[in-house]
């Protein structure tokens, strides 16, 4: 049986057929089952667990087993827009994206939980989308209607936009009305130690083809649109378990506003060791001695070997993609690992 937010977050997610259209529908594009909490055979080879998302290409056909977290249908079918759009020379995007007033557009790309929904909801631009994104020679378009926030310490002075979008309609899921009641972990319970997690781009559980394609993609329309690119950190900052503290979401907002005001591009940078990344000195906003990682941390070895140890990840992780070879040359793979950590 399938629960009744599970029907209304898919419903919500893709284009509805008006009752005209039903009359005459066809045979349709994609098919998918979705059984709920029915299992799937943990017993079956291959298989971790008793959820499995199948996926046949060739029959249209998706089956959803063991899972009732209402946005597998959307994500299921994420997946399958990251086969086909790739194929139309259209580039598929886990990210959230917005349009300022002058037509100006963003993407913001992350894992779940980074903060695509949180600003990409932004007070002084558009929403085109927060999660899943079509980059074309048109423009950028969104795959699926809706958003999907993370709510945990939602407040009305931080989040207005987010909010006040939560009313009747609005789907809730994972949410602890009472902590003697719950049942469910929180996202983060039981974390103790931040790891790295590598996610080739940003969503390596929806990509179908291999990473280095899409990353081409990207450059490719990078360059032919003039856009720039910029990491910011919505995460942790200031030493590893037990010191520290997320960095605060006002301060990211202005960071993201010097981005989008263009006022960076001026700026004056310092570049870091190891990672070769190049830090503005200063922000309209933002304390300086939070944007240089290392002033945050107040034991400075604990820095440098983090600082070590993360690189040698990154370059571990790449070693499975640097055999990939694209285009005439294999210029674009040797510019990615160029642009990595320098040990
Ligand atoms: N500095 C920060 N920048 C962005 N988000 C932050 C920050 N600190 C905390 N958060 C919280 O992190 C969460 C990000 O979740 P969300 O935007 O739903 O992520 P995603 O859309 O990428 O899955 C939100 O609850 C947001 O309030
Ligand atoms: C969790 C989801 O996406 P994300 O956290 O990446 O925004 C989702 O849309 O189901």
């Amino acid at each position: 049986m399938i629960p009744a937010f599970v029907v209304i977050s898919c419903s919500d997610g893709c284009i509805r057929p008006t009752a005209e259209e039903l009359e005459n529908f066809g045979t349709p594009d994609f098919t998918i089952y979705n059984a709920g909490q029915f299992p799937c055979n943990r017993y079956t080879h291959y298989m971790t667990s008793s959820t499995s998302i199948d996926l046949n290409l060739a029959r249209k056909e998706m089956v959803i087993l063991g899972t009732q977290y209402a946005s597998e249908t959307k994500k299921g079918l994420f997946s399958v827009m990251h086969y086909l759009m790739p194929k139309r020379g259209i580039l598929s995007l886990h990210s959230g994206c917005n349009m300022g007033k002058g037509g100006d557009v963003a993407l913001f790309f992350g894992l779940s939980g980074t903060a695509k929904t949180t600003l990409s909801t932004d007070h002084n631009r558009f929403l085109i989308g927060d999660d899943e994104h079509c980059w074309s020679d048109n423009g950028v378009s969104h795959i699926k209607g809706g958003g999907y926030e993370n709510c945990i310490d939602l407040s009305r002075e931080k989040e207005p936009d987010i909010w006040n979008a939560i009313k009747f309609g609005t789907v809730l899921e994972n949410i602890v009305f009472d902590e003697h009641t719950r049942e469910v972990a929180g996202i983060e319970d039981g974390i103790k130690e931040p790891t790295a997690t590598f996610s080739a781009c940003f969503g390596a559980a929806f990509i179908m083809i291999h990473p280095i394609k899409y990353a081409a993609m990207l450059v490719e329309k990078m360059q032919k649109h003039g856009a720039t690119g910029w990491l910011v950190n919505t995460g942790w900052s200031g030493g590893s378990n037990g010191s520290g503290n997320r960095i605060k979401l006002s301060y990211t907002r202005k960071i993201i506003d010097a981005i989008h005001s263009g006022i960076l591009l001026n700026a004056n940078y310092i570049k870091i060791d190891v990672f070769g990344l190049e830090i503005p000195t200063d922000i309209e906003g933002v304390p300086s001695e939070i944007l240089q990682p290392m002033n945050t941390w107040s034991d400075k070895n604990g820095y440098n070997d983090t600082l070590l140890k993360l690189a040698g990840l990154f370059k571990k992780n790449f070693e499975v993609f640097t055999n990939y070879k694209i285009g005439e040359d294999n210029s674009l793979t040797e510019e990615i690992l160029a642009a990595g950590p320098n040990l």
